[in-house]
Order: structure tokens, then sequence, then C-alpha cells
């Protein structure tokens, strides 16, 4: 188990930062499922944002009508003055319920679609995910994906949650507040726009460091994932060979790296909130100190003078919520970046957009007839289908380094095959170019004379089982770990169990059928889950069956009773047998032996006994051992 996860000096943060317009613009197809709701919230944000800039002029305007001063509008003073002061108050009312009741409902129906977009990526990303090759998931740590869809995706989830979104209206707001500051004043006016200048420079840069710490953070909140997933998977060789203290040790490490980071965006983000602060509290400062100048001069009225202190808070209070808003968004930002890595990540292995066959459209039209049609007739002729076919087969899961080198073979329909040969030789990468989990670098595989590129993978893979030496399980109960959602009848599960001997088994559980095992099936021993993967194959009436030392971990009692059952089970079907074990596969019509990729001999056990090649060396070691 190897704890150290490489760390990339240039992840992609550096390696290919995309514009932000870009990124945005990934959020487009998600948010125009919900079009409307999302004009609507944006639209509210208007009178929103126009009675903020209204407040302080009204404000300004019942200053100056008590003292009678010459800002007053023209129309307010033409009426008796009680009327224009409860004018003004009724107008200031209204502008204070608008952002009462606006605000409210858009910060509601913006969060509702915030949350929608989100479920939507985190589901696409899901189904992109599981779509992947298995050569994705060789490279990548499942902490780091694991981090991909849910805090990465949660975090974009924020930018709504927390009203992100009314950035638009503090633009707004802000623009609304400097064309009323320049309507009433320009001088002053021009004083503040002066000074929001520096301050929007500074925010930026403060951001753009803010942005950048964030993605590491997040590259350390993956790593940490990782970690912590890797130490509760293999929690038994952790605690077996006392490996606690030095795995707390490394997950110290990482975790205060994360923590670093994590400071990092702290100090970004309350630089921002420290510099705008200082720069209101400065703006009223300057205000007070011109305007002053102005009003003793008699070129400014007091109420003007009291809208413009209003102002100066006012311009400011949207920049420090933009600047708040704009740390989310940054997050956000990154999110996004993460979660296209993941969405922008090729799916190598595809189905033809038009494939040309179907493996059921050779003979029959649909599995389940073969099945019959073998089933009746399996015991007196051959089976016509089933033929596997390598045609000089490279492969590796590097470039350039093969670990299968021009294989060469025909399996015949209705035959037994064993691949066997020293660790490491290539058996279970056959298995896996069969079942087209990987792609060979040359060569091609068929089927029933079938290039498997041409076949849909749900096809392929429903022509054929795969039992490993591992058997997995989903949480859930026994009979759906047998039928894996597809549709079976509990007779037919039933069926399975009994065809394969392992009803009685079943049947002993606690619930029998029903028993609920753990994740990963953690309340069953080895020997248990591997004969639920029997039931597994069996009810799919496979016409090619793959066994991965998949007796293995029983007993020789319970192998016996499964041999049997295999035995009926393999009547009519091509199998491929992998086997550590030479005893199992004596009976087999032919043994292939494999040595770092390639087939040195083939033959049945006597021929190649007769040999006197690597397969007679490997058993006679085994006959000594016994
Ligand atoms: N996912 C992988 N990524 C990179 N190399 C791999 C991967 N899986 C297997 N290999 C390498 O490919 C070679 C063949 O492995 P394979 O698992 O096919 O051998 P095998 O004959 O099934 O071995 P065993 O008898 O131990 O199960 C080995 O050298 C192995 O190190």
């Amino acid at each position: 188990m190897s704890i150290s996860i490489p760390r990339k000096k240039s992840h992609s943060g550096y390696r290919r930062r995309e514009n932000d317009w870009r990124l945005f613009l990934r959020l487009l197809p998600y948010a125009r499922r919900h079009v409307r709701s999302l004009t609507l919230s944006i639209l509210l944000l208007v009178p929103v944002a126009v009675s903020n800039a209204v407040q302080p002029l009204l404000i300004g305007q019942v200053i100056s009508l008590i003292r009678k001063e010459p800002s007053t509008y023209e129309f307010l003073r033409n009426i008796p003055f009680w009327q224009a002061l409860q004018f003004l108050e009724v107008l200031l009312v209204i502008t204070v319920i608008i952002r009462l009741i606006f605000t409210g409902f858009q910060g509601y129906l913006v969060q509702k679609v915030g949350q929608q977009i989100t479920a939507d990526i985190r589901q696409d990303l899901f189904h992109h995910v599981t779509s992947l090759a298995v050569r994705f998931f060789d490279r990548t740590p499942v902490g780091k994906i694991i981090t991909r869809l849910t805090s990465d995706v949660e975090v974009l989830g924020d930018v709504f949650a927390t009203g992100a979104i009314g950035i638009v209206s503090d633009l707004f707001s802000m623009l609304m507040i400097v064309g009323f500051m320049f309507s009433i004043q320009w001088q002053l006016a021009l004083l503040l726009l002066v000074m929001l200048i520096p301050v929007s420079a500074l925010i930026i840069y403060f951001q753009q460091q803010y942005r950048k710490a964030n993605y590491k953070a997040r590259e350390e909140l993956s790593i940490l994932n990782s970690q912590l997933q890797e130490n509760i998977v293999g929690i038994n060789v952790v605690q077996l060979f006392r490996r606690e203290k030095f795995n707390a040790e490394l997950f110290r490490k990482t975790n205060t790296r994360y923590v670093k980071e994590v400071d990092k965006t702290i100090f970004h983000d309350t630089a921002v909130s420290a510099t705008l602060e200082w720069v209101s509290l400065v703006a009223i400062a300057a205000v007070l100190w011109i305007g002053g100048y102005l009003l003793l001069q008699n070129n400014l009225t007091f109420g003007t003078l009291s809208s413009f202190v209003l102002y100066a808070e006012r311009l400011f209070q949207p920049l420090q919520q933009f600047a708040e808003k704009f740390t989310v968004i940054q997050s956000g930002f990154t999110a996004i970046e993460r979660v296209s890595d993941v969405l922008d990540e090729p799916i190598e292995i595809r189905d033809r957009a038009n494939p040309r066959v179907s493996v059921f459209d050779v003979q029959f039209g649909y599995i389940d007839e073969i099945v019959e049609h073998l089933e009746s007739e399996a015991e007196h002729s051959k089976p016509q289908l089933g033929e596997i076919k390598f045609e000089h087969v490279w492969f590796g899961y590097k470039e350039d380094d093969y670990v299968i080198k021009d294989l060469d073979f025909t399996i015949h329909p209705g035959e037994k095959v064993a691949l066997v040969g020293p660790t490491g030789a290539g058996k279970t990468t056959i298995i896996r170019l069969l079942c087209r989990l990987y792609e060979p670098s040359q060569g091609r595989i068929l089927v029933d004379g079938i290039d498997i590129r041409e076949l849909p993978q749900a096809e392929l893979r429903r022509y054929m089982a795969v039992i490993l030496q591992e058997g997995f399980l989903f949480a859930g109960d026994v009979k759906s770990n047998i039928t894996l959602a597809d549709g079976y009848s509990f007779e037919e599960v039933q069926q399975a169990a009994e065809k394969t001997n392992i009803a009685q088994f079943i049947e002993q559980l606690p619930q029998g059928y029903n028993t609920q095992l753990r994740e990963r099936g953690t309340n069953l021993s080895s020997g248990q889950k591997q004969l639920l993967a029997f039931a597994r194959a069996a009810i799919r009436n496979p016409q090619i069956l793959v066994l991965d030392e998949a007796t293995a971990s029983l007993d020789v009692g319970t192998e016996a009773l499964i041999q049997e059952a295999l035995n009926k089970l393999l009547i009519g079907r091509t199998a491929i047998i992998i086997a550590h074990r030479l005893s199992t596969i004596r009976n087999v019509d032919r043994i292939f032996v494999l040595k770092r990729g390639e087939l040195i001999e083939q033959g049945n056990h006597e021929q190649l006994l007769q040999l006197g090649g690597l397969y007679a060396t490997l058993h006679n070691l085994q006959m000594l051992g016994n």
C-alpha cells in the first residue's frame, strides 16, 4: 500500500488556466434549463438596486426641505411643506418595502435554481465518471474523484446559495449610485469615483491571489481525502502492520500543507474586507472635508452633503459585498475548473455511433433464445456460438511497455480453455481486453467473428460473465446483489442459486434472500461472496464464461459443490479459466501457457506434460508441493 501520492508540481491551475469567461460558458447549458427562474431573479435585482440608490437622495431631499435649501426639488417647493414631507416619506417607505420583499424572494429563487444546477452537474459527473475507461481509474486516486464529485460540486452550489449571483445587482447598484451622484453634485461624485478606481484594482489583485491559493488548497484537499480513503479501505493492513503512527504522520503533513494553503486564502479574503473597511471611512472623511469646505463657501447645501455621506458609505458597501461574492465566485471558478477537468476526460472506450452489428443478430434475436436453444440441444450437438479470436494482439498499460505480445489464437465455441503461467504473465490482462475494459494497442479481438469494437459494450458484457477472485458486493440485499437491477424475478434468482448449488447457503443466512449485505459485503466471508458471484453469473445465462481464480477462496468441500454446478453451467458455453492450482484445470480442452505476455505452449494436460516445457515444470513443482 503506498500512501505517498505524487504531488504534481505543475497542476492544471498552472498548466491551463482557462479564462473565466470560458469557464462561465461551461455553466450555460445548465443555466439554460432554468432560464425562466434565472431571468426573473436577475430582473428582481433591478428594483432592489434602484431603491438602494434612491434612498440617500430622498433623505438628502428631506433634509433640504426641512432646511428650506435651494437644492430642494422645484415641485416639492411648490406644494405645502407637510404634503412634500409626507410624499418623500411614503417614497422612502416604498423603497424599503421593495428592498425587503424583492431581496428575500430573489434570494430564495436563486438558491433553488442553484441547487438544481448543482444537482444536474453532480449527476452528469457521476454518469461521466462511471463511463470512463479503467485506465482513468488506474491513474486517479479515488479520493481525488470523490473530492471533485462532492466538495467541488458543493462549492459550486455555494455560488448560488450565498447569492453570489447578486454580483450583477452590486454592479448595477454601483452604476446607479454613480449616476445619481453625478446628477446631484459632480465634484463630490468625481471625488468618490476617483477613489473607487485604485480600490477596485487592489481588490482585483487580492482576488487573483485568492484564486491561486484556493486552487492549491483544493488540490491539497484531494490528496487529504485520498489518504483518508486509502487508510479506511486498507484499515486491516494498517493495523496488522502497525502503520497507524507512520500513516498518521504522513496525514499530519498533508493536513498541515492543506491548512497552510487555506490560510493563504483566508489572508487574501480578509485583506479585501479590511481594505474596503478603511477605504469607506476614508471616503466619508474626504466627503466631509471637501463637502464641508464647499458648504462653508455656500456652494453646497446641507441636504446634498448628507446625501453624499450616505452615498460614500453605499458606494463601497456594494463593493464590499461584491468582493465577498467575488471570493465565492472565484472559488466557484476553481470548482468549475476542477469539475471540468473530469468532465473533459475523454471516454476512451466508446460504442460506435452506429454499431454495425449485434452479437445477438448473428443467429438469434435475444440472448435468452440462444440459451434456451443451447439448453435444449446442448447435450446432443456442439454449440455454434461463443467463438473467441485474438488476432495478433499487442497491449501495454504504458505505451511501448507491452505486457501482451502478439497473441494470436482462436477458442472454438463451447471449448474450455485454461490460462496458466507465472504471476504477471498477463492472464488477467487477456480477460480485461476481452471484456474491452482496455483496448489493444495493435491487433483485434473477435467474438463470433465480430470485432468487439463494433459491438455495444453493454451487449458484449451481457454476452459473457466474468467471475473474479474477489467478488464485489454492493450494499443491499442478497437478491439485489444477484440481479444487479436487471429485472429478474425472484423465481429466476432462486433457480440460479439452485443451479449453482448455493441455494442452501443463502437459505441459511438470517433473512435468506432478503439478508442485508453491508458495503463491499463485509458481513460475508470471501468464499460466501464468491458463491454469490456464481449465482450472479448463472442467472445471466452467458454464452462465454470467464473464471479468474474464481474458486481459489473456497474450501475443498464448497469447491467440490461449486465445481459440480460449474460442470453443468459450462455445458454448451465457451469458458476461459485462469487457475494457479493446475489440478483444477486438468480436464479442460486446451491449456494456454503464458510467459511475459507471450503464448509459449498450448495443448491438453497430457500433451503439455509430454512436451516437458514450462507447464510440465510448473506441474511437477506443484506435485512436489503436495
Ligand atoms: N492496471 C495496471 N497498470 C499497469 N500495469 C499493470 C496493471 N495491471 C497489471 N499490470 C502489469 O501487467 C502485467 C500483467 O499483469 P496481469 O494481472 O495480467 O498478470 P497475471 O498473469 O494475471 O498475474 P497473476 O497470476 O498474478 O494474477 C504485470 O506485469 C503487471 O504488473
